[in-house]
């Protein structure tokens, strides 16, 4: 057989494949509409129906992970089931989720890694802002930057969590590239000013050092606002990612500047409903001790003693009174899991205070 006859046969077979996947789609999708039905006819008098179900998620895409023998990689085919899932969900509900914004920046990103693409995604000015929708129902859900693993805590979102009633469902991992982005009209050998978030700034702070030592760096609210600006200036450049290039039309003239390759960023996902236990959770906590010696060791005896894995603790200056300080506490398990109720009863009997954020999926992806 002649190479184009073979290419014309294997189109062929592609052609017969897509349309069994366009008809095995179609019955899923068929299939989340009868959930819907059932969902709603279940509810009880002054009940409403919870269509997102993040543990039921995380099963599809660990299952599909371990069913998958290639030649996609795992990450790949969660990818398009991901999809296949928010599309699904969004003819049940479509889901309204909050995001730092503007357009473009990793926290857009990041919603739409974890929810796919079939979500109405809304940004906004300020990370209090997207806790504010979230609490007053505008939305049905946020996602806020919580630390980085070049730069540490994001504060602000900490912060967040000690004024508002909110319950973490979720948690996702973004691999931050960073890029020096400069538009059509920048003269790239004139060069004086470069923006970015100062997050961005500092985890490309030797990259700078080394390649534009004598360049003023200019910290503004976010990534994409940096790309924004460097649109109608000749002289300047902005760092920032791929989402910002594209959406603003910038050329790379550096690509993957960060001073670590690894550099991740983790988001939280929050909302208003609790999630079930999956068997592989995370549990985040805030707790505020007595001011006095051995405070922090009491802290963690409980956990200790009960094999609790301790992913993380952050500490942050208290809203109510000076030099006293809560705890941010994240955990391997879930808070209905008998050892961690344990855990979480002894120390409830020696803490000033103690709030379970919420009990979530390890991010699948
Ligand atoms: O299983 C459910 O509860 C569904 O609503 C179906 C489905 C899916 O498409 O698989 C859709 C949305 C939920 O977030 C979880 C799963």
């Amino acid at each position: 057989m002649s190479d184009a006859d073979q290419l014309k046969a294997l189109r062929v077979r592609i052609d017969s494949l897509d349309e069994r996947i366009l008809d095995l789609i179609s019955e899923r999708a068929r299939c989340a509409q009868e959930v819907a039905r059932v969902k709603t006819a279940a509810l009880a008098e002054g009940e409403s129906a919870v269509f997102y179900r993040p543990e039921r998620e995380a099963w599809v895409l660990k299952h599909i992970m371990e069913l998958n023998r290639g030649p996609l990689d795992n990450e790949e085919m969660a990818r398009l089931f991901r999809e296949i899932m928010s599309s699904c969900l969004a003819l049940e509900q479509p889901l309204r989720v909050a995001y730092l914004g503007p357009e473009g920046t990793f926290s857009q990103a990041a919603a739409l890694k974890h929810f796919g693409h079939a979500v109405i995604s809304t940004p906004m000015a300020a990370i209090d802002e997207v806790f504010r929708e979230v609490v007053a129902g505008a939305v049905n859900f946020g996602v806020v930057p919580v630390e980085n693993s070049t730069e540490g805590a994001v504060n602000h979102t900490l912060d967040s969590f000690l004024e508002h009633d909110i319950v973490i469902c979720g948690e996702v991992e973004l691999r931050i590239h960073h890029h020096l982005l400069v538009g059509e009209t920048t003269k790239t050998d004139r060069i004086t000013r470069i923006y970015s978030h100062a997050q961005s700034l500092a985890q490309c702070r030797k990259w700078l050092d080394a390649h534009y030592p004598n360049v003023e760096r200019v910290a503004v609210s976010s990534n994409a606002d940096a790309a924004k600006r460097v649109k109608s200036e000749w002289n300047s450049a902005a760092i920032a990612g791929d989402m910002a290039a594209q959406l603003y039309g910038l050329t790379k003239l550096a690509e993957k500047i960060e001073d670590r390759p690894d550099n991740s960023t983790r988001f939280l996902i929050i909302g208003s409903q609790e999630v079930p236990p999956t068997g592989d959770d995370k549990t985040s906590i805030i707790v505020s001790m007595r001011n006095k010696p051995g405070a922090l060791h009491e802290l963690l005896v409980p956990f200790h003693a009960n094999g609790i894995d301790l992913t993380r603790i952050e500490t942050r200056p208290s809203r109510s009174g000076k030099w006293t300080y809560v705890f941010f506490i994240d955990f391997l398990g879930h808070h209905q899991d008998p050892l961690i109720k344990d855990a979480l009863e002894k120390l409830g009997q020696e803490a000033v205070a103690l709030k379970v954020l919420g009990s979530y999926p390890k991010a699948v992806l």
